[in-house]
């Protein structure tokens, strides 16, 4: 690894004593962690199952290390969402959001979706979660990560900051701004990360971060809680960004919140004109605990405007357009999930309860996708089987994480099937994973084609 020599310096400059640890630490390999989604399986069950050995993360009940040498990337029990692969310093943002079920939650820099889904199971499926991704590609994979985990209460939308800030003045209870930054905590994970170090990029990323916390502080509302965290060390971009936006915007105040043990307190003596009660803020070191680092504010918004009026999403009416799904519900749930519908195109979605109107904004999914409408047929969405549990359908086919049948069914081979026709929920050991629909005995496979384990 080449870290960057001014990096060092700096380093070597702040951290004084210290520097000696947090310069060996990169000597170590980098800590994996894995957060069990609890919308799919509790710890418990999961613990009984888990493939893999699991050592717990002290600081998130859902998050366990696992060993170099396993690939939880590529077991079917991935593809059932029971599970999200995440930096262990990274779930401590999460926790510290603390969002709970039934409150209106963003995710505002939320691609590919580690906290927006940690954000989700702590909702479980209740209340309004709004993820944003400002760069397309990076919103689709966003996209598909909270369909692979089950969510339900979920809109995501492709936007910038300020034009979300338009729609949704003090409306969020509580918002993540886990900003793009200089990134000098994934040295260990990614040598790109090296490469693109530059002073000059930090200060770069200061003033987005900047940009990004002021439309923040507008969208929430008074009494809510803002979470401001990054993966770099930089104090500029920590408790200088934190200190400069609190001297602009009075409203906000720094947080305590009960620390874990091995984090360390933000630094005072590394800002100027350091905010009240900075060192209230969170340091998470690789070299004081087992995780790449991370720095996290909690911030409450203690003055503001309230009563903004609102205009809500139009739902959809017309229960002719709904005459496919109908029949298509009536085959195949035992109990047809209820809500507001949106058709989006040809697809169609039910609304997270409190959505506002999503005119004129880039959006991928307006809420939990159900399926298309297709000639005369509704087909279901993969997003719809892997949020339904067995019990909730008329027909599943079930195998084993180990057998066969599970590869061919990931590989997207047809499979042979006695039964009466119909959609089946595809499970793995009880958790579903995709759809087939059996008809002559043959179950003609549903599993999308760009998820398919083609030569795994
Ligand atoms: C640290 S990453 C987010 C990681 C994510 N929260 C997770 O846990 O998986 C920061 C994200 O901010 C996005 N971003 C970059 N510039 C931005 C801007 N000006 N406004 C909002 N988001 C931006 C990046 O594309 C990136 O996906």
């Amino acid at each position: 690894m080449n870290l960057p020599s001014d990096f060092l310096v700096k380093m070597k400059d702040l951290l004084k004593d210290e520097y000696e640890d947090f310069y060996k630490s990169y000597q170590d390999p980098k800590k994996q962690g894995l957060r069990v989604n609890t919308l799919k399986v509790s710890i418990d069950h999961f613990i009984e199952i888990s493939p893999f050995a699991l050592d717990k993360i002290p600081w998130v009940k859902e998050g366990f290390f696992y060993k170099d040498e396993e690939r939880p990337g590529k077991h079917p029990y991935h593809e059932a969402g029971l599970y999200y692969i995440q930096e262990p310093s990274a779930m401590a943002v999460g926790e510290m959001l603390d969002a709970q079920p039934g409150e209106k939650v963003l995710d505002l820099c939320a691609a590919p979706g580690g906290k927006t889904t940690h954000i989700a199971a702590k909702m479980n499926q209740r209340g309004f979660l709004l993820a944003n991704e400002i760069h397309p590609a990076r919103a689709k994979i966003l996209s598909q990560n909270i369909e692979r985990m089950g969510i339900k209460n979920c809109v995501v939308t492709n936007e910038t900051p300020a034009r979300l800030a338009e729609r949704f003045p003090a409306y969020f209870d509580r918002i993540l701004v886990d900003a793009p930054c200089s990134g000098e905590g994934m040295f260990r994970k990614d040598p790109n990360a090296c490469a693109e170090w530059s002073m000059e990029n930090v200060a770069l990323c200061v003033s987005r971060q900047l940009d990004i916390l002021k439309h923040a502080g507008n969208m929430l509302k008074l009494g809510g809680r803002l979470v401001y965290s990054t993966c770099t060390f930089s104090p500029e971009e920590n408790e200088g960004v934190i200190s400069h936006f609190l001297k602009e915007d009075s409203r906000f105040k720094i947080e305590s919140v009960v620390a874990y043990e091995g984090f360390g307190e933000g630094r005072e003596d590394w800002v100027s004109e350091g905010a009240l009660d900075i060192d209230k803020t969170f340091r998470l070191w690789p070299h004081k605990l087992q995780g790449e680092g991370h720095f996290i504010a909690v911030l409450t918004k203690v003055d503001g405007d309230e009563g903004f009026k609102r205009k809500y999403v139009d739902v959809l009416k017309d229960q002719k357009l709904l005459k496919d799904y109908v029949q298509f519900a009536k085959e195949t749930f035992i109990e047809s999930p209820k809500g507001d519908f949106i058709l989006f195109g040809d697809s169609l979605y039910m609304l997270p309860g409190g959505t506002l109107s999503l005119k004129n904004l880039k959006v991928l999914r307006p809420g939990w996708h159900l399926g298309t409408n297709k000639k005369n047929r509704f087909e279901p969405s993969h997003a719809l089987a892997l949020s339904l549990k067995g019990e909730e359908v008329r027909h599943t086919w079930c195998v084993g994480k180990d057998s066969n049948e599970i590869e061919s069914y990931l590989r997207g081979e047809s499979l042979a099937v006695k039964g009466s026709k119909g959609w089946y929920l595809v499970e793995v050991d009880g958790f579903s994973v995709g759809w087939g629909k059996l008809a002559g005995d043959v179950l003609k496979n549903h599993y999308p084609k760009g998820l398919r384990w083609v030569g795994k």
